[in-house]
């Protein structure tokens, strides 16, 4: 399943970007990514979630904001079925302008053990607390001073990071932040890579239905055990 999982990604998230920006996240059928005070729901099943590994073991990057480090403390390497090898695992870039991003991460202690690379922190141009950046740096994280203070996406964030890194595949995962922001800023997402699970959660869970929103145009959809997965190219 994961080589043909991997197949059907790179047959269909062909680019000639310099870097290109994937979105991908699981939701509800009603658009929800979490439940109730946005507690942690297992959406996708075993093949789609197969699916989600196998597109983090093809790209040079894993984005997510400082909300779900804080909220689920996520690994954010490529293990399903079974841990890629280092060659093959994404750097964990954590999206965190007020630099609050723990020392016990686990995507530092991944970096530590050896299954998983060195995290990457974006952090505010406007301010830095020192001390915690020398004391993640210690860590082995580069924290990179980028982010502007206003909380608009720009896609020089990334080309800056494609320049320094060397990425060509970038994936963000969330959380509804970052999903909502990134869904209404112009000419920063090239594709979306959604899993949508057959359930409802209602109106307390966390939906990431934003105001303005990009056209879509539908690459390929493919059922995954219960979800189906859906590719778009935002132009
Ligand atoms: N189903 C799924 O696929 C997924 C679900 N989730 C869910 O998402 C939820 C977490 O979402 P949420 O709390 O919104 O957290 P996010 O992960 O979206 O992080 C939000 C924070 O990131 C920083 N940030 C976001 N955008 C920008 C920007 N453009 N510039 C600068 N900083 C920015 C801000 O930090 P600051 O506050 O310091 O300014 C902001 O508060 C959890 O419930 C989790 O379960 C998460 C990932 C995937
Ligand atoms: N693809 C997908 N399906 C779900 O049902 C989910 N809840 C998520 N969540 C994302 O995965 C992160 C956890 O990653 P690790 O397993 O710890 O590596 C979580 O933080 C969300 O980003 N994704």
């Amino acid at each position: 399943m994961n080589v043909e999982s991997k197949e059907w990604l790179e047959r269909n998230l062909q680019s000639n970007k310099s870097v290109q920006i994937i979105l991908t996240y699981a939701q509800s059928i009603d658009g929800c990514i979490a439940g109730r005070d946005k507690q942690q729901l297992l959406l996708s099943g075993k093949q789609s979630m197969e699916m989600t590994h196998a597109l983090r073991s093809i790209s040079d990057a894993i984005v997510v904001g400082i909300g779900t480090v804080l909220n689920e403390d996520p690994g954010l390497n490529a293990r399903i079925p079974t841990l890629a090898p280092l060659n093959d695992q994404p750097t964990p870039i954590i999206i965190d302008p007020h630099l609050r991003t723990p020392l016990t991460a686990k995507v530092i202690s991944n970096y530590t053990k050896g299954v998983g690379k060195a995290p990457i922190v974006l952090t505010s141009v406007e301010r830095c607390n020192e001390d915690k950046r020398q004391a993640l740096e210690g860590a082995g994280v580069r924290v990179e001073q980028i982010l502007q203070g206003d909380g608009q996406w720009r896609r020089e964030y990334f080309t800056h990071l494609s320049h320094v890194y060397s990425f060509k595949r970038v994936m963000i995962e969330g959380g509804a932040t970052v999903i909502k922001g990134l869904l209404s800023s112009d000419g920063v997402v090239d594709e979306l890579v959604v899993t949508v699970s057959p359930v409802l959660i209602g109106s307390a869970g966390l939906s990431i239905i934003s105001d303005k929103v990009p056209s879509l145009r539908h690459k390929d959809s493919r059922v995954f055990g219960k979800d189906v997965v859906f590719i778009a190219s935002t132009q």
